[in-house]
């Protein structure tokens, strides 16, 4: 929690203006951060300073892990975080890869489970990497890219948290996650969760021990409209100490992933929290 608000108030007395194209606003800028979660001691990374949705945050990356390419299937996971990017976007309801509502196009899972390659067919980059990491091979490329800037122009968005390195060292998995664009009220609060969940998650499939999870933000922003809030209100707050996840034990597949798997397969105890602060969300 120290790391994220240090990053905040670093972003508020640091940061630089720089205008953004896509959404029209001004966001106050800082670049590279390094956050560390360490999941051998249960540190589960969630903001206490205002009401997180971390089941929210949590369908997020298993719909990603499930490769899903629409908002109403991460709707139906417990998550309406895609509808505004999917349904509300001019630039992408006016272009013509957009197969109709709820559509994402080309990102995220969409990719990364079935990531085109140049002499034909793809490849499903996870399945490669639960299956190596399962025989306790770490190849040192075991690499979870959802970042293929041949197809951004079909995609709703660039994936901002686009790269998860796993790494084996002896019985324990760690992870190296890169950002490179990150809304940091909203989007880290989520992106934090999913960092932690995923090294959580494949360390208990593959039969690993979780270690640390190591988060690379490269272009940290807060945008001129969430500022205030952040300064006076959430800035202002007394952090409380972290919760612990729990996830069912009963988790034990890729396939348990892909077909059965709940947000009610996903516990935080111990969440003490402030008051919500409801951020407005650049579209
Ligand atoms: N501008 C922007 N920021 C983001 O963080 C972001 C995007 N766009 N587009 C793609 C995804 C969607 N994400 C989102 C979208 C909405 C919330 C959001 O509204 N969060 C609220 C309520 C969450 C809920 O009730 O489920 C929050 O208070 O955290 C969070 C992350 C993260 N990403
Ligand atoms: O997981 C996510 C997804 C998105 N974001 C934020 C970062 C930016 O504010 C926008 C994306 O805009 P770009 O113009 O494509 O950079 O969404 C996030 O923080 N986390």
């Amino acid at each position: 929690m120290k790391q994220y608000l240090d990053l905040c108030e670093r972003i508020v007395n640091e940061g630089v203006w720089v205008n953004n194209e896509r959404t029209g606003k001004r966001c106050l800028t800082v670049i590279n951060a390094d956050l560390t979660y360490d999941a051998s001691k249960g540190e589960f990374p969630l903001v206490t300073t205002r009401k997180s949705y971390y089941k929210s945050a949590i369908a997020e990356i298993i719909g990603y892990l499930r490769g899903y390419g629409n908002a109403a299937d991460f709707r139906a996971l417990g998550t309406k975080t895609w509808d505004a990017n999917a349904n509300q976007n001019d630039v992408w309801l006016n272009n013509p890869y957009r197969k109709g509502e709820d559509d994402m196009g080309l990102c995220y899972g969409a990719i990364g489970r079935n990531f085109p390659k140049p002499d034909g067919g793809h490849v499903d980059l996870l399945k490669q990497i639960i299956d190596d990491l399962s025989r306790g091979v770490d190849n040192r490329g075991e690499i979870l890219t959802f970042y293929h800037p041949g197809a951004f122009h079909m995609a709703c968005l660039r994936p901002c948290m686009y790269s998860h390195h796993f790494s084996l060292l002896g019985d324990t998995l760690y992870l190296n996650s890169t950002q490179r664009s990150c809304d940091v009220p909203l989007g880290l609060n989520f992106n934090m969760v999913q960092v932690y969940v995923l090294l959580a998650i494949v360390a208990q499939i593959t039969g690993h021990r979780p270690g640390q999870a190591f988060h690379k933000i490269v272009n940290a922003h807060i945008y001129e409209d969430q500022l205030e809030l952040m300064r006076d209100v959430q800035l202002k707050r007394e952090p409380h100490p972290l919760p612990t996840l729990k996830i069912n034990p009963d988790i034990k597949t890729l396939k348990d992933i892909e077909t059965w798997v709940t947000m009610d397969d996903f516990e935080v105890e111990g969440y003490q929290f402030h008051d919500p602060i409801a951020y407005p969300f650049s579209v």
